[in-house]
């Protein structure tokens, strides 16, 4: 498929269904990863931008338009907003690539993602309509009980660059089908498609208020989010230390958050997989695709000894072949780092590394066919103690590193061996063996003899420090939900008579 050349659109917030500009008039540049230039820019949402959105996702709410719609109802702006984005399929694709630097083959397949998962929350909204009052039954006759599941209310939702428009839907398409009114904050890195959702938006109808879109800085826009008093819930995608500030800031308000933060999860391969190239490969997806930059990247193999010299001549013949390119050039495997901040990050990972004692068996810098752009070659490091840096903490970028295991009991002490517990894959053809392991792993997700596979109907989420709650799945939905029990008293004839009736003394 040919991929377009494309216009870069100029826009503003989407506020209460159409383009304003921010209260103080700041716009921040669009920086395409892959040539270091400023290829656009984009709007900077402050505190007082945040209160004109809060209110008028609030009057949404209020409004029978939006806020008395059947699940029915929303669905049919979720399936319209699902084909537009299909109708520009390419062109958002080749945006995410621009903005981002991911592979155009990987961003086109996120935006059929983003369409797969609109038209999976519009399913769900109208299975919500039977799903909206239910009995609870009771031992009583005289009291009834209802469970109503409502719109939360306002909701801020605050995502990262590593998947633009599908870490957006995530959010966005699970809040709008339970009818919440939400306000996105998309990562300053990498907002050009979340913006482009507005568009979409405005043009399906939305009524609006029903979704605004903020871009700006964490510390600016999605900070003054967090602490506002008439925002009812946070749902957060993004770093660690982001997701401490926000569960603090949020619990000064007793406000609800679910906190999906990255982490450094283990694929243990044992002697007896089923075939050697195919274990290598999912090895190198599993930590390097999205330019490594995924939460869930298994960066940690965990091989048995046994075999780890075979495969790590064979793993390396693999990753020598990985095409490192303009992430817009065909067959591009690898693109750059987001941004100036994160490849010095990465580097700076891998000379500790080094420094502790640890071997650059492959890659370690820029790649010498490329002199700009983020590019970091992919990665391998090998003679790994448990007690590095590069063992420890969460790189976003393609290093993997490597520790050999003996024993069965060696590989789960060290796959569980991380602050973090967000996946968790094993390559073995004994499937007893995989399942004593899916149950040792202390881990939101495991993988059997793959990693990463990502479909939109089972939930994702992690434990440990990779946060809690879940996203994806019927489980999303709840998340954007409000429980209210209803209780009626049917006896209404009868006295309750807990306190002497006056009329009797
Ligand atoms: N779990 C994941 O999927 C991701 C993890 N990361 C990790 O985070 C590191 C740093 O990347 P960043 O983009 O700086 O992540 P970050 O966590 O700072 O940013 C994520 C989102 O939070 C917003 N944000 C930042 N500070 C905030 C605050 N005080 N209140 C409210 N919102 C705030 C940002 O504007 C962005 O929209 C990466 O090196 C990587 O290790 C980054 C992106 C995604
Ligand atoms: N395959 C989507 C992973 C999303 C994330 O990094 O959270
Ligand atoms: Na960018």
């Amino acid at each position: 498929m040919a991929i377009p050349n494309i216009r870069i659109p100029s826009r503003q917030l989407f506020i209460d269904g159409e383009w304003r500009e921010p209260v103080k008039k700041n716009r921040l540049p669009a920086i395409n990863p892959a040539t270091e230039e400023i290829f656009g820019d984009i709007p900077a949402a402050t505190a007082e931008d945040v209160d004109i959105a809060v209110k008028a996702a609030r009057r949404a709410l209020g409004r029978d338009d939006w806020g008395s719609t059947t699940g029915a109802q929303r669905a049919k702006y979720l399936r319209a907003i699902a084909a537009k984005v299909l109708e520009r399929r390419p062109e958002l694709a080749t945006l995410e690539t621009i903005d981002n630097g991911k592979p155009w083959f990987e961003a086109a397949s996120d935006i059929d993602d983003v369409v797969a998962c609109f038209e999976y929350y519009a399913d769900l909204a109208e299975a919500l309509d039977s799903k909206k009052k239910t009995e609870v039954k009771l031992h009583l006759d005289s009291f009834k009980t209802h469970v109503f599941r409502e719109p939360l209310g306002v909701v801020g939702l605050i995502t990262p660059w590593n998947y633009p428009l599908l870490m957006t839907t995530w959010k966005v398409a699970p809040a709008l089908a339970a009818g919440c009114a939400a306000i996105l904050k998309p990562s300053e890195l990498a907002s050009i498609t979340s913006l482009e959702l507005g568009e979409i938006c405005r043009e399906v109808g939305l009524p609006p208020g029903a979704l605004n879109i903020l871009t700006g800085l964490g510390h600016e826009a999605g900070s003054p989010l967090v602490s506002h008093p008439d925002v009812d819930k946070i749902a957060f995608t993004g770093s660690g230390p982001t997701g401490v500030k926000i569960m603090t800031a949020a619990a000064q308000l007793v406000k609800p958050v679910t906190l999906e933060l990255g982490g450094k999860s283990p694929i243990v391969v044992f002697d007896d997989i089923h075939d050697l190239d195919i274990a290598v490969e999912w090895t190198l997806f599993g930590c390097f695709w999205t330019n490594g930059q995924i939460c869930s990247a298994t960066s940690r193999l965990i091989l048995q000894e046994t075999i780890a010299p075979q495969f790590l001549d064979r793993l390396l013949e693999w990753t020598k072949n990985i095409k490192i390119s303009d992430p817009l050039e065909e067959d591009c495997k690898l693109g750059p780092l987001i941004s100036r901040g994160q490849y010095e990050k990465v580097l700076k990972f891998i000379s500790t590394a080094k420094n502790e004692g640890a071997t650059i068996l492959y890659g370690g810098d820029r790649p010498q066919h490329l002199n700009k752009g983020y590019y970091i070659q992919p990665t391998v490091i090998t003679d790994v103690d448990t007690s590095m840096e590069i063992w420890k903490e969460e790189v976003f970028g393609p290093v993997l590193c490597v520790k050999t295991f003996k024993t069965e009991e060696e590989a789960i002490a060290l796959a569980n061996d991380t602050k973090y517990g967000l996946g968790a894959a094993i390559l073995s053809k004994d499937l007893e063996r995989c399942e004593r392991f899916t149950k040792a792993f202390q881990s939101g997700i495991v993988w059997i003899n793959c990693s990463q596979p990502c479909f939109w109907q089972p939930p994702w989420g992690g434990k440990k420090r990779s946060g809690f709650g879940r996203e994806l799945g019927e489980w999303s939905l709840e998340n954007y939900l409000n429980i209210k029990q209803v209780t009626q008293y049917v006896s209404t004839d009868e006295p309750w008579a807990f306190y002497k009736s006056p009329s009797k003394l």
